[in-house]
């Protein structure tokens, strides 16, 4: 990653933030003057080095509080290290938070000129660039409109719009792709392909597959510090492995987990092959993604959607499950509304949007209704095997109706509420496969021809 002509240059960066425990600490320690300490001290980023040439795209992994979001703001410059330096050459454009740089007052319009300014372009230069950013973000008359009335959608669109058209030397992106449809992703995607050819990116993801196939370099953070750094390939399979670890509570080899028992039935009908599958780089791995509260939905609005995850025998959310094992899907909503008769659905789909499989809480309850009061929260379990899935990725959609099987009010219905990416597959043919109970041949003898 490091060379001649360094675009990029982050020499022993490090991070250490105050920690109070009460707010009023914060006032005792400025009144002390540091005689005392009212703080603890947390390290959020240790002694972090790395360099990166002209052109390269850098990927940065690591799970959630590893010190990711940290490092791209001390490298865009809207915070401070404790200690370490950046040299950066070049102007800089940062998609950190979704639409950090916009002014919510002003309009889609006003605001690609306050963009282009802090971007270090003069008014003419952005009126050259005008028309492609309005084309790219494609949020129609929205563009005339105050941001503050923009869905996270629509900001993401004009965020990127500006950041990719106006071409910095140094790209940051952290997260921002998983906003918006996946129509939208499609065509960032593209772009940003094209942009790399000849511009330098730093890209933060929880996306394996897109930190795999854009970058030509990644780093692992783990806990603050660089547990490694090279070929995106092999830092993605470590990151991966160790993932997997982490949730499973095993060493880090693929070893199966132990074979659970099918709720009130027999253990034998886990698929026949997955003991040997399990200890296979075929085992169906699903690396699951947090529940996305702002995506798109629509509905009456009685009931919201508050959170969805997979879960572990004892409830505790888990990030990674394997195809053909046990899951249990965890719904939970508020009623804002007293609502008789709630049922709760879900249909997984692949990324072209096909319904694979799914389900809902109607027949279970239809002798014995539930009523909720209007402040209450509730959830739904479904606890089934999961099929295994062919490499990909994918989406659960939730539904919170109220009513019957055939007449129900639609609360609200939620696209790509969770997605999660199938990594390794048995699957060769067809959208899912199912766990076998046998599988058998037998010889029957010679067929004599009459
Ligand atoms: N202003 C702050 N004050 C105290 N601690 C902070 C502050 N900002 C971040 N942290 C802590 O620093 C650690 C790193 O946070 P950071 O947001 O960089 O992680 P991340 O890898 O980007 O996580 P995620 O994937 O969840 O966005 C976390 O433990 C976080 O709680």
């Amino acid at each position: 990653m490091s060379s001649e002509g360094a675009v990029l240059r982050v020499s022993h960066i490090s991070k250490c933030y105050e920690i109070y425990q009460k707010p009023v600490h914060r006032l005792y320690q400025t009144l002390c003057m540091g005689h005392r300490n009212f703080f603890r001290e947390f390290w959020a980023l240790r002694d972090i080095s790395f360099e990166v040439g002209r052109g390269e795209c850098i990927g940065i992994l690591g799970r959630n509080g590893a010190g990711k979001s940290t490092l791209l703001q001390i490298i865009a410059g809207t915070l401070q290290p404790t200690t370490g330096e950046v040299e950066r050459r070049g102007r800089i454009g940062a998609l950190l938070e979704l639409g950090s740089g916009f002014n919510p007052e002003f309009t889609g319009r006003e605001n690609v000129f306050l963009n282009g300014t802090i971007l270090g372009l003069k008014r003419r230069e952005i009126l050259a660039k005008y028309d492609e950013i309005i084309d790219f973000a494609d949020i129609g008359d929205f563009i005339d409109q105050p941001v503050k009335t923009y869905s996270s959608g629509m900001r993401m669109r004009l965020a990127f719009a500006v950041q990719i058209v106006t071409a910095p030397d140094i790209l940051i992106i952290d997260e921002a792709l998983s906003v918006g449809d996946t129509a939208f992703q499609q065509k960032c995607m593209r772009y940003l392909r094209k942009f790399m050819e000849d511009h330098t990116v730093l890209f933060v993801s929880h996306n394996i597959s897109s930190v795999k196939s854009l970058c030509s370099h990644a780093i692992y953070l783990k806990k603050g510090r660089m547990v490694t750094s090279g070929e995106p390939k092999q830092v993605a399979d470590l990151y991966l492995k160790e993932l997997y670890a982490e949730n499973q509570k095993i060493d880090g080899t693929r070893k199966a987990p132990a074979a659970k028992p099918v709720p009130g039935g027999p253990a034998k009908w886990r698929d026949m092959r997955t003991d040997f599958l399990n200890r296979t780089n075929l085992r169906n791995d699903l690396e699951v993604f947090t529940f996305k509260e702002d995506s798109r939905s629509f509905g009456a609005g009685g009931i919201k959607i508050k959170n969805v995850c997979f879960t572990d025998e004892k409830n505790k959310p888990v990030n990674w499950i394997v195809g053909g094992e046990i899951v249990k899907l965890h719904v939970e909503c508020l009623a804002k509304q007293d609502i008789h008769s709630p049922i709760v659905g879900f249909y997984v789909n692949d990324k072209l949007g096909q319904k694979l499989f799914g389900d809902n809480t109607c027949l279970t309850y239809l002798d014995n209704p539930l009523t909720i009061r209007a402040g209450e929260m509730f959830s739904a379990d479904f606890t089934f095997v999961m099929p295994l899935l062919p490499k990909g990725h994918y989406s659960v959609l939730l539904s919170a109706a109220e009513g019957t099987q055939k007449e129900n009010v639609q609360h609200e219905w939620m696209y790509e509420a969770l997605l999660f990416e199938s990594h390794a597959s048995s699957v060769a043919v067809g959208l899912a496969g199912i766990p076998m109970h046998e599988i058998k041949m037998t010889r029957l003898g010679r067929m004599e021809e009459k």
